[in-house]
């Protein structure tokens, strides 16, 4: 049987095959945000007080229905007052319940940079993240070969934007290791099986090295889990489901984002001591 990641990928490319003759890439090129100068995402999650990348996600296989009624332009505007480093968008519907509308509208509501949640599989996809308001793509190795990886990351560096490759285990590392990649994702989920096991971002970290950002991604729901990951090395955390779970997402990054400035201060008193 094929898995859902598999099932996800082959509905992606006939998306893809449909939305290239609706909407030619020369038109993607006309958009005026095509003009606007991409923001690098590991700069603002180095820089912020939380090193959070909030993930904007009305459902999802693993979860089905998380948040159907959240607006994305109130949820963007208090991600960004939480002093998060950067939003994730999610642009595919069929799974995930997004849309590029999100992606654009995120990107009128506040000025963090913008990761286009996607299956990247084709440079059109690319192309359309900028047109779109994107700062960074996402490249998922679980699909896609090392040259793709090497061709598709370098094409967004030529267009100004920044890549999170995003790993599971060992063996894809080694795909990932090209210069036009700034970040290196390990999920803490198995998209294949959707178990979660933050031991895998713990597991890895040693690999990775010190040019890329480290990211931790999925199911982290406590910002005790940030504070352990930390000396790991990981300064970046992505985070989806604990804030759009609420009734007020923008609510919850924010009560979050206030626990995560507690736990540091303590930390720190505790090391002055
Ligand atoms: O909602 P969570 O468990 O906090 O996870 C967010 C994010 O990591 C997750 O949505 C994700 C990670 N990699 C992906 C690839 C495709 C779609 C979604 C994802």
């Amino acid at each position: 049987m094929r898995n859902i990641l598999d099932q996800i990928v082959a509905d992606k490319r006939k998306e893809v095959h449909l939305r290239k003759q609706v909407l030619l890439q020369e038109y993607l090129e006309k958009s005026p945000l095509f003009e606007r100068t991409p923001i690098r995402m590991a700069d603002t999650v180095r820089a912020s007080t939380t090193g959070i990348i909030a993930e904007f996600k009305r459902r999802s296989p693993s979860k089905s229905v998380i948040n159907q009624n959240a607006n994305v332009q109130d949820v963007a505007q208090g991600y960004e007052e939480a002093g998060f480093g950067g939003m994730s968008v999610l642009t595919d519907g069929k799974y995930f319940g997004g849309s590029l509308d999100d992606l654009i509208l995120a990107r009128a509501s506040c000025s963090l940079p913008l990761l286009r949640k996607e299956f990247i599989i084709d440079e059109y996809q690319i192309l359309t993240a900028k047109a779109y308001g994107a700062d960074c793509i996402l490249l998922i190795a679980a699909v896609l070969s090392a040259e793709e990886i090497k061709h598709y990351s370098a094409f967004a560096g030529s267009l100004g934007l920044s890549v999170l490759c995003e790993i599971h285990g060992e063996d894809e590392l080694q795909k990932t290791l090209v210069e036009t990649v700034d970040m290196i994702g390990v999920n803490n989920r198995n998209l294949k099986t959707f178990e979660v096991d933050i031991a895998t971002s713990k597991n890895l970290a040693d690999q990775i090295p010190k040019e890329f950002l480290k990211v931790s991604e999925s199911g982290i729901s406590d910002p005790r889990t940030i504070v352990e990951l930390m000396p790991y090395g990981f300064e970046g955390f992505l985070i989806g489901e604990c804030f759009m779970k609420e009734h007020d997402p923008a609510l919850a990054a924010f009560k979050f984002a206030e626990e995560l400035k507690t736990l540091h201060t303590q930390k720190s008193i505790r090391l002055k001591e």
